[in-house]
């Protein structure tokens, strides 16, 4: 975190109690067959999660899905990235200690360090499977199957450009080679999934006859890529549903975000039928990246909160991410899902009041099951009278609505010059009560009130000396 971003986490904001439902009864995800049993989806509509899958979404695994972790595979094509055997194995052991069920790492074809590497995973005895990833070559395969890995994720460029300009192999040639691969993998009792790089940009007619063509020789899993970002969301879920009904294997998909739409991507592609999302922490990879974990977690979360919350360990999702922002020395992004600094700060006075009185009106996920706090801020010229009473209410000052509303004002006048630190507020609020209840200070009188506070800064600062500043002193007082 940034310093200006934890002073404002510690120092200008209210913490609010986490204990109200970020989701009301009204909106909790219902057995559907049960709510269609009894009518009551019928007769309430609001019975249910309006974010949950219908149940007309037959081909929807929105509550049935599984990760693929490539923060040590995609994760390592990032520009920053580099990770030493060590690392691997700390960012390893968090993911599977959050809960994924895979992890990918750099094929074992790349170098000497990162086959041993991947060896070195493979040993660590994970509760997450491990997966290498290679080109569609024998090669390779045969160094992915002597790590000792659960799996083997093949990869092929199908799209015109790479049959062009990366390998020069027929579609032909691929099936076939896929085939070798494929039945060879298998031989020695392993998973493993083929997978199409650049699917969106492929013929149709080629995907889908390499498609089922694995399919036949029993692939655990088939891959769509979005290699270059271009994918839509309605794309994604056009093309899944038609390989749903093409193939009996899983379906796992992989989406770059170079346009924004990797999450999107990913939602609509479990949508359609897909089993299997890959992403990375953060979203670090080739380029801009792919799915980002957390980003992934919340919008699932929104979904189905007890099917999130069962399977992974959502505390710790801060800590991997911080894990993995260390290691490829960059911040986590200000406005990150669930962990970015003001992921759960509210400012403006209108949604103040409304989350102080329940949170869900402005809140879809629960600070609380991801170990974050909720903070109000008050300290800017947005505020309103709500937030301030809740304040004064927690400083134990007692003040009527009509002096809560006088020194709200107060407030907004010296947030106008620059946004006022939670010391800065609690100053204001004790000085003005203390004149108020005095009989000093009557409503309305911004000129009495500013020299009061002139008075009382100067006396806390000769009292305390410079070092200080007064409003420090005001809130120890
Ligand atoms: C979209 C993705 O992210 S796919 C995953 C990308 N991951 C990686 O590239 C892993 C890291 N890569 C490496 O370490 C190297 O590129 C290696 C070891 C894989 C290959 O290195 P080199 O043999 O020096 O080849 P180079 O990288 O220059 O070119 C790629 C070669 O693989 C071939 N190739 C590319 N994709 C595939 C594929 N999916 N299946 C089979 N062959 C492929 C190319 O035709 C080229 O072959 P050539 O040697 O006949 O020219
Ligand atoms: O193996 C895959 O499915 C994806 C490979 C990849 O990283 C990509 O195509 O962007
Ligand atoms: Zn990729």
């Amino acid at each position: 975190m940034c310093p200006s971003a934890a002073a404002a986490a510690a120092n200008d904001t209210i913490t609010v109690p986490t204990t109200e439902g970020a989701v009301p009864p009204e909106f909790q995800a219902v057995d559907s067959s049960a709510a269609t049993k009894n009518g009551a989806a019928a007769a309430n509509p609001q019975q249910r999660n309006p974010y949950a899958s219908r149940a007309s979404d037959f081909l929807s695994n929105t509550s049935n899905w599984k990760i693929i972790e490539s923060t040590l595979r995609e994760g390592e094509q990032f520009a920053n990235a580099f990770f030493d055997t060590e690392t691997k194995m700390k960012i390893a052991q968090a993911l599977s200690d959050f809960g994924v069920e895979y992890l990918e790492i750099t094929s074992p074809a790349a170098s000497e360090q990162s086959y041993e590497d991947c060896k070195r995973i493979c040993q660590m005895g994970l509760k997450s499977k491990i997966l290498t990833h290679i080109r569609c070559h024998m090669d390779d395969a045969r160094k992915a199957v002597e790590t000792g890995v659960d799996g083997v994720d093949i990869v092929i460029g199908t799209s015109s450009f790479l049959r062009k300009y990366s390998h020069g192999k027929d579609i032909t040639y691929i099936i076939k080679s896929a085939i070798e691969v494929i039945e060879f993998v298998k031989s020695k009792g392993i998973e493993v999934r083929f997978s199409s790089e650049d699917s969106f940009r492929s013929d149709l007619v080629d995907l889908l006859s390499i498609y089922r063509a694995v399919d036949k020789v029993g692939v655990n899993r088939v891959g769509i890529a979005d290699t270059v970002g271009c994918a839509n969301p309605r794309q994604v879920y056009d093309l899944v549903r038609t390989l749903r009904g093409v193939v009996s294997c899983d379906i796992e998909c992989h989406f770059h975000d170079d346009s924004g739409c990797a999450v999107a991507n990913a939602f609509c592609a479990l949508e359609a039928g897909a089993t299997h999302i890959d992403t990375s922490v953060l979203g670090i990879g080739e380029r801009n990246g792919i799915t980002t974990l957390g980003g992934l977690i919340a919008r699932m979360y929104v979904v189905d909160p007890e099917y999130v919350k069962g399977k992974y360990n959502l505390a710790m999702l801060r800590e991997v991410e911080n894990l993995v922002a260390d290691a490829v020395q960059v911040s986590v992004p200000f406005n990150n899902p669930i962990t970015g600094f003001c992921a759960f700060t509210h400012k403006a006075g209108i949604h103040a009041k409304a989350i102080l009185a329940n949170p869900s009106t402005y809140e879809i996920l629960k600070p609380e099951d991801f170990g974050m706090s909720r903070y109000i801020d008050i300290g800017s010229r947005l505020t309103g009278w709500n937030a301030v009473k809740s304040r004064v209410e927690q400083l134990e000052l007692d003040m009527t609505d009509e002096q809560v509303k006088d020194v709200t004002m107060k407030i907004k006048e010296l947030a106008d010059v620059r946004t006022q630190s939670m010391d800065d507020v609690d100053t204001v609020l004790r000085v003005y009560h203390k004149h108020v209840t005095s009989g000093k200070l009557g409503l309305r009188q911004p000129a009495v009130f500013d020299q009061l506070l002139a008075e009382h800064k100067s006396e806390a600062g000769s009292e305390k000396g410079d070092d200080e500043p007064a409003a420090k002193k005001a809130k120890l007082a």
